[in-house]
């Protein structure tokens, strides 16, 4: 079993043992406070912390759940044991319900989804407070009876939280070390990226909300049983979504246990001052506490250190990659195939912005095993092009057929499955991850569909193809931008994709880096992938490209064999100036 979920569960043992251990019930309640909030903290961060959707909604779910146990339980008299599963199941439903309208509109991100979500705790708050869930007096829990699991009625409820804080950990750990985990980080650094790299943000958001909020509404319903006497004005109040925010800063939310120490920390602090008759200054002192977290450990506790960790890991000699064979000289594909079939083919491709026609009926096909240039001046619609094909954009009318199969309206990561990877032309990596791992995530997500273990190998054997083997481990904001374009090759070529489409991938190279570029293109060419280049370096254009076409207005002007297309007079006084020679 690995260690961690091993660690997690020993730990929780041994915390199961203080009931019997005679120890005076104050110790009970701590642990009880430690463990309901490390729940609360630890699942908000499943969705907030690891992929950035700040929720300040927290304590609606948190809320469901305390309601929902003590309307079964107090009115109802269900058994408390058989609420539990409803309390995660109706705060998990609120979520997939909100989460599915709310993540597919772009610009809710960042502060607008904090606002909606806390705005969802006054809706749900009012709704509870006006209708015979409560109808204002609140609802007692007295008569409910608790479980026998302890020697006494609070240890038992002490054991169902402990428990439930043991499931909540692994179910963090968990997360983090998969694939949802991977891909709710690179949520996190670029949303749109990551659906380009193929992975499923929408699916994978709605499965972090789901999660977080079930956890948060079980922890709800142990604490009716706990306070046994629930009021909408108590649940529904600001202090459980602060609170759990902090928890999280404090401990630092890209580790999977990071809220759990903050939860500890903040509510061992407060319970020290309480007992000593200084709340305020209990509350005084952990705001001071965080004033100084956030100044100079922006990260939180477990983020400093591993930040710490890997610019340590960065700046060591690097080893060769575990589990690999010796990284061969060039990658392993297929070798190269100029069958001239048709692998992309657009028809009256459209794209209208307000205002703007970028793309106007662009009909063109790229063969299988060519490198075709898509040129043309600024504005002409190039970058839209690649915007289009790859699904970043939606497109405005027309078709795309790859490989035989419509991709027409396809969201980005279907397309990246189906085996188109592309560049940017600003690099846009992933900056909370490393280099290596920035290249290991479209051999997981891509056409590829490596499990963790292959895609890593894979981003070794793609990091010394572009030579950044040595910077593996760096982030990407310690890469120069030679190094950051070629981090974009390697990701691109990571996914294993039948059509690379490159962004100007040479603008601000100099003229030896471009040489090196150049080589390094004819080499991706000569191991079977198909290529779009969009280039504005002449020399580099003339020296790659097969055949090339020429866009103006959005329109496409000309196409054909480089050398005709150069001469053409129409894409001479558009684009050239004069005519271009090999
Ligand atoms: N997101 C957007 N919103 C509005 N207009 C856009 C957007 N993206 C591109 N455009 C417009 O579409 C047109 C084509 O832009 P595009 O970036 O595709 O040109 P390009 O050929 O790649 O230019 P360059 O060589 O400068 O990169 C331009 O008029 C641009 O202003």
């Amino acid at each position: 079993m690995n260690r961690t979920y091993l660690g997690i569960l020993l730990a929780g043992v041994a915390l199961a043992t203080v009931p019997w251990l005679g120890v005076p019930t104050f110790y009970e309640s701590i642990l009880y406070l430690v463990c309901h909030w490390a729940i609360l903290a630890l699942s908000w961060n499943i969705l907030s912390g690891y992929s950035g959707y700040f929720s300040f909604g927290h304590g609606a779910f948190f809320g469901i759940g305390m309601y929902t146990t003590a309307v079964f339980a107090g009115k109802l008299n269900w058994p408390f044991l058989a609420t539990l599963p409803l309390a995660a199941l109706l705060p998990a439903l609120l979520a997939l319900g909100l989460g599915f309208v709310v993540f597919r509109v772009r610009a809710v991100r960042g502060e607008l989804f904090a606002l909606l979500t806390l705005a969802v705790t006054f809706v749900v708050a009012t709704i509870i407070l006006n209708t015979p869930v409560d109808g204002g007096p609140g609802v007692y829990l007295n008569a409910v009876d608790v479980p026998r699991i302890g020697p006494t009625a609070s240890s038992s409820i002490y054991l169902m939280v402990l428990a439930t804080a043991v499931v909540t950990l692994l179910v963090s750990y968990a997360v983090q070390a998969s694939r949802l985990g991977v891909g709710l980080f690179a949520i996190h650094d670029d949303e749109d990226v990551a659906e380009v790299m193929g992975v499923p943000t929408l699916g994978y958001k709605l499965a972090a909300y789901a999660l977080s909020c079930a956890l948060a509404g079980v922890a709800g319903g142990i604490h009716a049983l706990f306070v046994s006497y629930v009021t909408a004005g108590e649940t529904f109040n600001i202090t459980v979504p602060l609170t759990v925010v902090l928890m999280s800063v404090l401990g630092g939310t890209r580790h999977w246990a990071g809220p759990a120490i903050g939860a500890a920390a903040i509510t061992g602090l407060l319970y020290f001052f309480t007992a000593g008759d200084h709340a305020v200054a209990g509350k005084a002192a952990v705001g001071a506490v965080l004033v100084v977290v956030i100044l100079f450990l922006p990260d939180g506790l477990l983020g400093f250190w591993l930040r710490r960790r890997a610019r340590q890991l960065a700046a060591t000699p690097i080893p060769q990659p575990p589990d690999s064979a010796p990284a061969p000289a060039a990658p392993p594909q297929a070798p190269a195939v100029h069958t001239g079939q048709p692998l992309l083919e657009v028809r009256q491709l459209s794209k209208a912005f307000r205002g703007v026609q970028a793309l106007d009926r662009v009909t063109l096909q790229v063969r299988q095993g060519e490198i075709l240039g898509l040129l043309g001046p600024n504005g002409s619609g190039k970058s839209t092009f690649i915007n289009v094909v790859s699904g970043h954009y939606p497109l405005s009318g027309g078709e795309i057929v790859f490989g035989g199969q419509s991709l027409t309206g396809a969201p980005p990561h279907r397309v990246a499955r189906a085996g188109i990877a592309r560049t940017y032309q600003i690099p846009r990596p992933f900056q909370h991850l490393s280099v290596l791992q920035n290249v290991a995530l479209p051999a997981m997500f891509g056409g590829a569909a490596l499990d963790q273990r292959g895609a890593e190998r894979e981003a070794w054997k793609w990091l010394e193809f572009t030579g950044l083997q040595a910077r593996a481990h760096a982030l990407p904001e310690d890469l120069n931008l030679h190094q950051r374009k070629f981090l974009e090759l390697a990701r691109a070529l990571a996914s294993r994709p039948r059509l690379v489409l490159l962004d100007e991938v040479l603008s601000g190279l100099t003229p030896a880096e471009i040489d090196g570029a150049i080589d390094l293109i004819r080499r991706i060419q000569a191991q079977g992938s198909t290529i779009v280049f969009v280039e504005h370096v002449m020399r580099a254009v003339m020296a790659l490209t097969d055949r090339i076409v020429v866009l103006n207005h959005g329109k496409l002007i000309a196409q054909g064999l480089a050398n005709d297309v150069m001469q053409d007079s129409g894409v001479v006084s558009a684009y050239l100036g004069k005519p271009a020679h090999a």
